[in-house]
């Protein structure tokens, strides 16, 4: 079984963030398995945690579970033109102690999403730096920059646009692809 960690970037209730990533979440084909990690309980980073051996559980928690995944999607608003600080902590915290890196080899894959015309863009790209430092080989095509979210959502929270889905199940089929070539 191959495990995929969903990180999302939102912690609203209603966040279309989160249900789009639920819809993704079930286009995975057999063999893999999607797991939502949570991220919106980690204190913000600080390195005397670590130094001092005083290391927050959530952070221990964290760090456990992702070191199980082979794969990580992010799926992701964008606040003022960039990503959401809860997913650079996500990162800081996993990302040590220094050479204990979580990150390190993980194929992953960005989703940005909008209620406005961008679809994230700025988001999108931003989370590439940090990605590329940590060594992830990331999805390159297709790019997902979802826009005017809301109104892709039904009441149940499910995609309602034909062609929305089939290009998210593209998008999956194209991850899939890269997780295999990183594992082989
Ligand atoms: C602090 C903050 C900054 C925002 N900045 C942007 C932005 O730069 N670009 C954008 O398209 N939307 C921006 N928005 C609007 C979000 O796209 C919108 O709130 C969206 O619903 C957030 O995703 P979610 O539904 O997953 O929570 C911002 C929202 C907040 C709360």
């Amino acid at each position: 079984m191959t495990k995929v960690a969903i990180l999302v970037g939102s912690l609203r209730k209603e966040s279309f963030s989160k249900k789009i990533a639920v819809n993704v979440a079930g286009m995975f084909p057999e063999g893999y398995e999607t797991e939502f990690v949570d991220i919106g309980d980690l204190p913000l980073y600080n390195q005397d945690y670590d130094d001092e051996g005083n290391v927050p559980e959530a952070y221990t928690t964290f760090r456990n579970t992702m070191k199980e995944m082979d794969a990580v999607l992010f799926v992701t608003p964008e606040y003022n033109r960039t990503i959401p600080a809860t997913i650079k902590n996500a990162l800081d915290v996993g990302s040590r102690p220094y050479g204990a890196s979580v990150w390190d080899g993980k194929p992953a894959a960005i989703i940005s999403q909008s209620p406005g015309n961008i679809g994230g863009f700025g988001a999108n790209h931003h989370l590439r730096q940090p990605l590329v430092f940590l060594n992830m080989p990331i999805l390159q095509q297709p790019e997902a920059y979802i826009s005017n979210s809301a109104e892709l959502l039904d009441e149940n929270g499910k995609i309602n646009n034909e062609g929305t889905v089939q290009f998210l199940q593209s998008f999956v089929n194209a991850f899939v692809d890269l997780i295999k070539k990183v594992k082989a």
